[in-house]
This record gives C-alpha cells, structure tokens and sequence, in this order.
C-alpha cells in the first residue's frame, strides 16, 4: 500500500475534484460521512456522550460533518470549535453553517483553558484539531487541551492523524500530541503511524476511502511503501512439479566463533527452511560437531583456526552468502572478510559483525558488491551511518548511505523499513516476542534462503523481512511474548508460506457510498 506525503495529498484532493466534477466540500461531505458510519456501526444508537473537538480548517470541517450526521441519528453530542486562528477555512465554514441548520445547540467556542469541559472516562472524545495543515507549534494552551484528554482516560478517536502530528516531519513537543486510541485516516495510512518516535501516538488505525481518483493513486510514485501480504503475494515463486533441489540454490553461511556457533546453525537452518536446495556452514572447527549433530541438513566446511574464521576457502559454487553472524572481529577474520569483499560475485547479505567490521573501517564499503542486503539493527547502523537527530533523519541519512555504496539496507526493529536508494518499504510483520538473541540470525538466513532461490535482492529483501515477522507472529500464538525463542520463528517459517495463501487478506478500507 502506498504511504503519500502532505502534497501528495493535497494534489489528489484537487485532481479527484477536478476530474470527478464534485461540488466544493464534497471530500469533506465525504470524510465526514464515512467516519459517522465507522461510529455509528460499533456504537447502534448508544447515548454515551460523544465530545467532538474541531480545528478551524478542513480536519476540523470532517469533524463537524460528523457531528451534524450524530446529531440528525440522535446522538449525545457536544461541538467545540478549538479557536486556534482567524483563517477559518471555506469548507469548515460551510460545514459550520451546515450544522446549524440541524440543531439548537451551537457549537461552543474554546480559547482557553478556563472553556474546557470536563468529561467522564466513559466518554468518547474525537479528535478533529488538526489534520495534515498543523504547520507550525501549537499554543501552551491547546497542548493543555490535549493532556486533559489523555488524562480524562476517555477513548479518544482521531480524525486523520492525531493532532499535533506532523504529517513528514518529526515530532517537536512530544506532550503536545493527542494520544488516539484509534485513527481514521483518509486514503493511506501516513508514515509516522510506523515509526519508533511517532508510533505510540496511533494505537490502531485504519484507512477511510474518500474516493480519490484511482489513476492518481495508481500511478503516483511515493518514497513510502507498506509491505503487507498483498505486496508479497506477487513475488511469490510457485514450484514446478518437477523441480529438484539443484533449482533452489545453494546456500553459504559464514560466521561463528567459540562460544557463538548457535547463531550459524539457526541461520543455516533458517535458509533452508526459506526453501534453499542445499545449505553449507562455514564455520571454526569448534562449530564442526555441533552443528553437524543439530542440524543434519547441512554441510559443514570449517576453517584452518579452532575458535575463529581466519582464512575463508570453499571449493563450492554458492548461489548466496549469508555473512557475519556470531563471527567476531579478530584481525583474521577482518582480512578473509576483505579478500572475500574482492573475490566474490554471488548475492551476499552483510549481517552483525561483518557489518562492525565495515563501520570500523569504511574503505571495505568500496569494495561490498553492488546490490549486497545490509541488515543492521539500530546500533549498527549508527556505526554505519553517524548518529541522526530524529526518525526524519535517520531515513534520509540511511538513503544517502544505500544511493553512495548501492547497497540496500534493512533497518531492522518493529515495522522494519528496507532501505533502497530514496524509495522505503515499510513492514507491517513482527512483534515484540521477537526481541530475542538470535531472530536477527533468522533474518539472515531467511534472505539468504530466497536469494539462492532466485529472487532479486530487493524482492528476497521484503519477502525475507514479511515470512521472518509473519513466522514470529505465528510462534506468539504459541509461545507468547516472552516465551519466545529464534529457532521458533524458523519452526513457523512453513506456516508463513502456506498462510499467503491462506485467506485473502481483507481490503482495510471502507468503501466510499
Ligand atoms: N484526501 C484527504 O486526505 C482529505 C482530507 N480532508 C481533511 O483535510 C485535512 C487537512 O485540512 P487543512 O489543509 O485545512 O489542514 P488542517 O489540518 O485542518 O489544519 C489547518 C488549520 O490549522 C491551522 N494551524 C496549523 N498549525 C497550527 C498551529 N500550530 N496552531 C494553530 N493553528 C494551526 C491553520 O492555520 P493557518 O496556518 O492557516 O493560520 C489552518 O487553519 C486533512 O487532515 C483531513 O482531515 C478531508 O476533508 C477531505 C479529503
Ligand atoms: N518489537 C519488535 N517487533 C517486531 N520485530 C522485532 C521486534 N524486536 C525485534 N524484532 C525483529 O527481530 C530481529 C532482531 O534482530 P537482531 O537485533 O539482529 O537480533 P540478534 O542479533 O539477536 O539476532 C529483527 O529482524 C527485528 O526486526
Ligand atoms: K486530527
């Protein structure tokens, strides 16, 4: 699903109006509309008290057409016009005028924090301060309005994003945003609903259909991308029936070290639980008994040293490296990986210590292949990358690195972003149970799997990224949050790829009337 920026937005508003010929507030008519069926649906007629806080332009303008369809079904509802300006919209003012015509009881104007109300924790407070224009900080008092909702403990649903939000920009003052319990955004969700500072903000969302011009959304090329099952389902390579293992590649991983060797068996296990033909580990001779006694499947080759990889040879032809894992940074291992760098051809993913190695001496990125899958966690891409100052920065830092050195980065955490050039695809998989030693491993190996299988870098990328988060989310059934180890998310890497085609995921949006 594609995540548009604030003019991306802006421009499909006015080409939607144009080539559908709608009447001025017809999206707001619109927004408003099916927002009121959302509430209406869950609530059937139910006279909790709904409180609706409107800003002065159109997020505020939705917010009134809601209220005008409450009040007309009978709902207990209070309107209050947050006055934060003079520069009332032409929309909001016409949804003002609108709900005048149907009730008595007009909306009541907030200018400061003696005109707050106060509200039951069993109200329903809506959110329709600010939507995508907030353009700059809000007053010390409007902030104040937005900490008595959270402390009011009301469920508080937000129209569009939760006000005080930026729509491409970092949070500035992390009190003054609403806390939604639940987001109705219009069209797409917005890329600060996915990222570590903003998440929090957007407990739940969902996307509301306004009827944007289809062309316009089909071919506007966005920055953001979310990856879900309906973006994988395509990449997805069927088997021939008579296939045999020499189709699926031949995976190679290298890693381990005394006292770390269980990071190579579960990556090896998990490339050929992602469906590589044949697995080999490179590994120090302490590796040799314990992964040949764990893991049956595969190969085991093992190096000159007893406790670390110092001279990399193989008389194999691997399709795919998986390289890094548990296989510290001794000076050997420095120089086999740097004559590895120059000698080799085949897709490689660059993973936890050969990614230390690249941050402590850069001159080896002149030499990382072109197209190599780059899976740091957050700390090792600091390394790689210097510190950013926010989420914003991170990415565009992250960009400039993925464009210079043509690499792609996986940025690894909840809702994973692979990083190719200025375009970023955002995952929707995952779950905290997977904070746990070795799941990186897994990712590893799991990429490493589908490249031996013939799938691109950028496609084994997102597909590797999707089954590892769709596999943990199915080992939490069983396992729970904290219960959860590595080698279960490769126990469910099967029921990963059988539930693509399980059921047809449900289209998160409701259509237009
Ligand atoms: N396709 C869609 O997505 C559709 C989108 N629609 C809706 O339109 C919304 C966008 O509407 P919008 O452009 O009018 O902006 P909005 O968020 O209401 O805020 C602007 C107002 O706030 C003010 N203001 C800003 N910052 C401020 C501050 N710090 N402190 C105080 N004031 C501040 C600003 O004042 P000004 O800068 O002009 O002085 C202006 O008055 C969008 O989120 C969605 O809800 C639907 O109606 C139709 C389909
Ligand atoms: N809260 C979370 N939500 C979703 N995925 C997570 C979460 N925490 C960790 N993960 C995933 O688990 C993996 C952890 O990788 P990493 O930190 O390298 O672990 P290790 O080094 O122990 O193997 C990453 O793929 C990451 O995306
Ligand atoms: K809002």
């Amino acid at each position: 699903m594609k995540i548009f920026s604030k003019e991306q937005i802006y421009q499909g508003d006015k080409i939607t109006e144009e080539r559908q010929e709608l009447p001025a507030s017809e999206l707001m008519e619109r927004a408003g509309l099916q927002i009121f069926n959302w509430m209406h649906m869950r609530m059937q007629g139910a006279q909790v008290p709904v409180h609706i806080f409107c800003g002065i332009g159109n997020n505020g303008g939705d917010g009134l057409v809601l209220a005008r369809h409450l009040i007309t079904h009978g709902y207990n509802v209070e309107v209050y016009v947050v006055n934060c300006g003079n520069s009332r919209s032409d929309d909001f003012l016409t949804a003002y005028d609108k709900v005048k015509e149907v009730t008595k009881k007009w909306p009541k104007l907030l200018k400061c924090e003696n005109d707050f109300p106060t509200f039951h924790k069993d109200d329903i407070i809506v959110d329709a301060v600010f939507g995508i224009g907030l353009n700059r900080k809000i007053d010390d008092w409007i902030k104040a309005l937005f900490k008595h909702f959270k402390a009011s403990g009301a469920f508080t649903l937000s129209v569009d994003i939760p006000s005080g939000l930026y729509t491409d920009a970092p949070i500035e003052d992390r009190e003054g945003v609403v806390r939604a319990n639940y987001t109705l955004s219009f069209q797409a969700p917005k890329a600060i609903f996915f990222l570590p500072e903003t998440a929090e903000y957007t407990a739940q969302w969902e996307v509301i259909d306004v009827g944007i011009d289809r062309e316009f959304l089909m071919q506007t090329e966005t920055e953001f991308e979310l990856i879900s099952k309906n973006e994988v389902i395509p990449i997805y390579k069927p088997r021939e029936r008579f296939s045999h293992k020499g189709l699926f590649g031949h995976g190679l991983i290298i890693g381990g070290s005394y006292g770390k060797i269980g990071a190579v068996q579960l990556a090896s296990r998990s490339v050929l639980s992602a469906g590589a033909g044949l697995v080999t580990a490179y590994v120090p001779k302490c590796g040799y008994l314990p992964i040949q006694t764990s893991l049956p499947e595969a190969m085991v080759i093992t190096d000159e040293d007893e406790y670390s990889i110092t001279s990399i040879k193989f008389d194999l032809e691997p399709t795919a490296i998986g390289i890094g894992i548990g296989m510290g940074k001794a000076a050997e291992s420095f120089k086999v990986f740097k004559t590895l760098l120059t000698s080799t051809k085949v897709p490689m993913v660059i993973d936890a210590d050969a990614l230390n190695m690249i941050s402590e001496n850069k001159e080896l990125l002149e030499l990382v292949p072109e197209n190599s899958i780059l899976t740091p966690h957050p700390k090792e891409l600091e390394r790689l990358i210097g510190n950013w100052t926010d989420d914003f920065d991170k990415l565009k830092k992250t960009s400039e690195f993925s464009l210079k050195h043509k690499v792609i980065v996986i940025i690894k955490g909840a809702n994973t972003i692979t990083v190719l050039g200025e375009k970023k695809f955002i995952n929707v998989t995952g779950n905290p149970g997977m904070s746990t030693g070795g799941s990186g491993d897994v990712l590893t190996g799991i990429i490493t799997g589908l490249l031996c299988q013939s799938y691109s870098p950028v496609e084994a990328s997102l597909f590797g990224v999707y089954l590892h988060g769709r596999a943990g989310d199915m080992a939490l059934e069983e396992y729970g949050y904290q219960s959860l180890l590595a080698s279960n998310i490769i126990d469910y890497m099967g029921d990963a790829y059988i539930d693509l085609f399980k059921q047809p995921e449900q289209p998160q949006v409701e259509e237009a009337e």
